[in-house]
């Protein structure tokens, strides 16, 4: 299953967020899309969810645009962890995990045994089975974020939507959470601030900037120290990390930058 946008631009108040933008995302491919703040990141996703529809451009699920394709026949095939959690109601996280089985269902049909194993399951993967009977609301950030993550896998879609997956979650969960994303070798394109994730998880990275797609490539060709000076205004010493074989980034202060100018934005491979 592949997800793709072609062309895509779109406006607000007639002021253009996006510019032609095209990106695609492979058969289980995992694709970061990084950007400083405002670039355009989530209203892109929300372009490729659906949930606002292009001024022009194309977005292709399985290579039919979604424009053409029914809702349940989407929410089968595409699961979505936004950054927002826009509830009317508050729910126990058992129910809200279980409306991952909705698009699975016909009007009024009852949970069924496989139903609720594969909730139990997202509970557990998702490491929140301790919580299946606490309100929602009652949650801390992280918790809430896991609980969104666990209905997108109950949902048992093959493409995923992650915007700033790793939002609120501790530095354990964070890598929990990609880990498990990864293992389940689904079709995913990511929001991601933290450039080392992205450089651990995707197999390709594009770059937004004001709305433009402005590089994309592996991690080793777009997370180089000219890119991220050219998009983010910061240095960056790079190395090739020894465990990982991908590039590992820290950042470094404008005052050391005066002192040490030859030593940064360099990349090193150890
Ligand atoms: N409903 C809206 N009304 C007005 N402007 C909007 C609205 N939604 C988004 N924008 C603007 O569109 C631009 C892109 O926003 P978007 O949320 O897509 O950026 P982003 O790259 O996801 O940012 P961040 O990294 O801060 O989450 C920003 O300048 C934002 O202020």
């Amino acid at each position: 299953m592949t997800l793709e946008a072609q062309h895509v631009s779109y406006s607000i108040h007639d002021q253009r967020i996006l510019h032609e933008v095209s990106i695609q995302i492979k058969e289980k491919q995992f694709v970061g899309l990084i950007g400083p703040n405002g670039s355009g990141k989530s209203t892109l996703l929300k372009n490729m969810y659906r949930l606002l529809k292009p001024e022009s451009g194309t977005i292709l699920l399985n290579e039919k645009d979604i424009l053409q394709q029914s809702s349940k026949s989407i929410a089968k095939n595409l699961a979505v962890v936004s950054q927002e959690t826009p509830l009317l109601f508050d729910f126990q996280v058992i129910d809200l995990v279980s409306m991952g089985r909705t698009p699975h269902k016909k009007l009024f049909e009852l949970d069924h045994e496989d139903d609720f194993r594969i909730v139990k399951e997202a509970l557990s993967q998702t490491g929140i089975a301790h919580l299946e009977t606490r309100s929602f609301s009652s949650l801390s950030g992280g918790e809430k974020k896991r609980v969104m993550v666990a209905r997108a896998l109950a949902q048992q879609a093959q493409v995923i939507i992650l915007d700033e997956p790793t939002n609120h979650l501790d530095i354990q969960h964070q890598l929990q959470l990609m880990d498990l994303i990864q293992t389940l070798h689904l079709t995913v394109v990511a929001a991601l601030h933290d450039l080392n994730i992205a450089a651990m998880y995707c197999d390709t990275i594009y770059v937004l900037q004001q709305g433009r797609i402005v590089h994309y490539g592996t991690p080793e060709e777009v997370l180089t120290p000219a890119v991220l000076w050219e998009v983010f205004g910061v240095h960056a010493d790079i190395q090739m990390h020894h465990l990982t074989g991908r590039p590992y980034l820290t950042y470094v202060s404008e005052q050391f930058t005066k002192i040490a100018p030859k030593e940064t934005s360099t990349i090193q491979i150890t």
